[in-house]
């Protein structure tokens, strides 16, 4: 991890109509690390990614891209990925290749563990194998920052362990690593730098020890439930519209 940025976030909002679903935003990301973004369901987080990644314009506040320059600055892996129908995986990445780096794609499907799929078209794929197809989309061209919103969704275990594992190596060089998730086991066993979102403001932002230090308790599932308690019902933003 360095101490150089690859993305600022300055005091970003976010609203659908009347309902403000982001509030006041700031974080520093920093290079070569894995940054979990963490809160219960509707918090968020997703929201929170768009616009990182620019699929969604602040209402107000600014993103700033300030790593290294590059064809692809961010790959994003959105919450539900789509692909072209009619397309074998390894054309689909190629597709994307041909765009950027123009490498040969098989080893992006190796990495995630797809390269046995690689004949095989997209709509044939089950949810967890388009989930690393989506995985190695992020990835073609190399980008400084890679954004995986809850890559571990419909992944088996040992897949998401995989998957979080593959994350944790290329932050190891020098790549950043963005990820939403639910899973507070893979995130405690990966991530650098922890986001709590709550109702949408960054409710604790720190390393896993910091926040284990500052809400005294020895795991993330303790910060998540001193920060946004542990309740059983989705906080609705804006209420019922
Ligand atoms: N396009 C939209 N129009 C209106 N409201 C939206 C839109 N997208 C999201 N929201 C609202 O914003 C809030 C945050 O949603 P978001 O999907 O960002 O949360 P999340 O933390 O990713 O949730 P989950 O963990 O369930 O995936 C929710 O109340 C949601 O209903």
């Amino acid at each position: 991890m360095s101490d150089d940025p690859v993305l600022r976030v300055d005091g970003v909002s976010k609203s659908f109509g009347s309902v403000e679903v982001l509030s006041d935003v700031s974080a520093s990301i920093p290079s070569g690390s894995v940054v979990a973004v963490i809160g219960p369901n509707g918090s968020g987080k997703t929201t929170l990614l768009r616009t990182l990644v620019g699929d969604l314009r602040p209402t107000s506040g600014v993103v700033s891209y300030v790593g290294p320059d590059t064809d692809r600055p961010i790959g994003y892996l959105p919450q539900e990925p789509t692909f072209r129908p009619g397309f074998t995986a390894a054309e689909t990445l190629a597709f994307y290749s041909s765009l950027l780096d123009g490498r040969d794609p098989e080893p992006l499907l190796e990495r995630v563990g797809l390269a046995a799929a690689a004949d095989r078209n997209v709509e044939a794929l089950s949810g967890g194998m388009r989930q690393l197809l989506g995985i190695a989309q992020a990835t073609v061209g190399d980008p400084p920052l890679i954004v995986l919103d809850e890559p571990a969704s419909g992944l088996d275990p040992n897949m998401s362990e995989s998957v979080f594992g593959t994350a944790a190596e290329m932050a190891g060089s020098g790549t950043t690593v963005l990820v939403s998730s639910h899973d507070l086991a893979l995130v405690e066993a990966t991530a650098d730098t922890v986001v709590v979102l709550d109702r949408g403001s960054v409710a604790a932002i720190g390393s896993l020890v910091d926040l284990r230090e500052r809400f005294e308790t020895d795991s993330l599932r303790g910060v998540l439930n001193a920060v946004v308690g542990d309740t059983d019902a989705v906080a609705v933003v804006g209420g019922n519209r």
